[in-house]
């Protein structure tokens, strides 16, 4: 019998999303799901080796002071793990290195631009070379929206998907690259997921179907690999079918809700290739 997949969900300084998110991994499947606090890595109470599924949750990192993730992205590429010589950024970089799965939603994600752990070209998974900022309507957005999945990508967990409905809630969720040279490199080798999209799932700019302005429409971007990946949508608050806005109008929507195809992604590919 293949061993137990064991999920990790940090939590601490203003991230308000890890019960839903443990609640998804569970629901995937996923035998073991801790919700860590960052200060229990911090004091080597926990190690990410551990585990083979680290989620980045959304919220308020720091109050999103310097920044949605900034002051956050700092703490975790520079802290020490006490009485140890080494940096929390080492067992990131081993995790990663070990060929295991990170998932950032919103402020997750954020956080992983902000680190360099997306796009990560190059194998270099410590340089940021992006950002996400403030929403073009400079307002924060609290809607549904339509995600056009590209099948060519190798994200691993938006394989066999054609679209998504989510909701979006965020103040900086336009995804901005570093130069123009980056935003070519990550569309051809396929590292942008999900776009923003029409409800027939074409890609827009137009808002308030692309609720934020986010370059090229874009919603969700993986590494090379297909295993590191960060999008500003909420996959784990479409868990149930009593998540979607419209469920007492529409009674022929299954159970489950499409955000769990994600995590069910993501566990079957641990299962297959990691466990
Ligand atoms: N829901 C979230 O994770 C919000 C992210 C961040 N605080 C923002 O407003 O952009």
């Amino acid at each position: 019998m293949a061993k137990e997949i064991r999920a990790i969900v940090i939590a601490g300084n203003g991230t308000n999303c890890e019960r839903e998110v443990a609640h998804a991994c569970r629901l995937a499947g996923a035998e073991v799901v801790d919700i860590v606090h960052i200060a229990e890595l911090l004091a080597g109470r926990v190690r990410l080796d551990d585990f083979h599924f680290l989620n980045l949750a959304g919220g308020f990192l720091d109050g999103d002071d310097l920044g949605s993730a900034k002051a956050g992205a700092n703490r975790l590429l520079h802290a020490r793990v006490a009485d140890s010589e080494e940096h929390l950024a080492d067992q990131l970089q081993r995790f990663v290195a070990d060929g295991k799965l990170v998932m950032g939603v919103c402020n997750g994600f954020q956080l992983m631009v902000k680190m360099g752990l997306l796009p990560a070209l190059d194998g270099n998974y410590q340089q940021q070379t992006a950002t996400l900022t403030f929403n073009d309507g400079g307002r924060f957005e609290d809607r549904w929206t339509y995600l056009a999945v590209d099948p060519d990508s190798p994200c691993v967990y938006t394989r066999g998907l054609q679209g998504i409905y989510l909701p979006v809630r965020h103040g900086e969720g336009k995804f901005v690259p570093g130069d123009d040279a980056l935003l070519e490199r990550i569309e051809s080798a396929h590292l942008v997921p999900l776009r923003y999209a029409t409800a027939d799932y074409q890609p827009t700019m137009t808002f308030p179907e692309n609720p934020n302005g986010s370059v090229a429409a874009i919603a969700g971007v993986c590494d090379p690999s297909g295993r590191l990946f960060g999008l500003m949508p909420h996959p784990e608050a479409y868990v149930h079918r009593t998540h979607h806005p419209r469920w007492t109008r529409e009674p022929e929507l299954p159970e489950e809700g499409m955000g769990l195809w994600l995590y069910r992604n993501a566990v079957e590919f641990l299962r297959s290739e990691v466990v």
